[in-house]
């Protein structure tokens, strides 16, 4: 039943690569895809960097990103409503990331930090249309 460990979140290298596998599903994603490609269309080149950053400075302490989170969504939010079935979406593939690829304290961390934000963020958006 127990295969080898798997990695942690522990350094640079594999937090990048954590954000790539992140990526690979929320791209694939029918809900949200659309929010990243259409509405945002985001150049992935410009924005896995600031994701990388952004996820190296929270669990690894690394500076770097230095850029406001919650305008940009609140930005977004103001384009496409940010649903609380797209945060439960969201939600979801990033902790399937995890329990697929990384264990560890480092892990563990990122699940506790990406939980509290959104549900911050969701109740810090303006009461839309949904
Ligand atoms: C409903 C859930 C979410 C959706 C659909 C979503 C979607 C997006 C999109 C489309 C962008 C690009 C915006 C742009 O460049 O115009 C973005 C940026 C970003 N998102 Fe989210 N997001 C969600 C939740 C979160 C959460 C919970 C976090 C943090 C834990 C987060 C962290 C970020 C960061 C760091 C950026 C980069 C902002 C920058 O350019 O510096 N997002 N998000």
């Amino acid at each position: 039943m127990t295969g080898p460990a798997l990695p942690d979140l522990d350094c640079r290298q594999n937090v990048e690569q954590f954000v790539d596998q992140f990526y690979q599903r929320v791209l694939a994603d029918e809900q949200l895809a659309p929010v990243f490609l259409d509405v945002a269309a985001i150049d992935l080149d410009e924005h896995l960097p600031h994701i990388k950053n952004y996820w190296c400075k929270l669990l690894l302490g690394q500076q770097g990103y230095r850029r406001h989170t919650m305008n940009i969504h609140r930005a977004l939010h103001a384009r496409r409503p940010l649903t609380q079935a797209d945060f439960e979406r969201w939600l979801s593939l990033f902790r399937a990331t995890l329990d697929e690829h990384y264990s560890g304290p480092y892990a563990e961390k990122a699940r506790r930090i990406a939980t509290a934000i959104a549900a911050n963020m969701e109740q810090n958006l303006p009461e839309g249309t949904v």
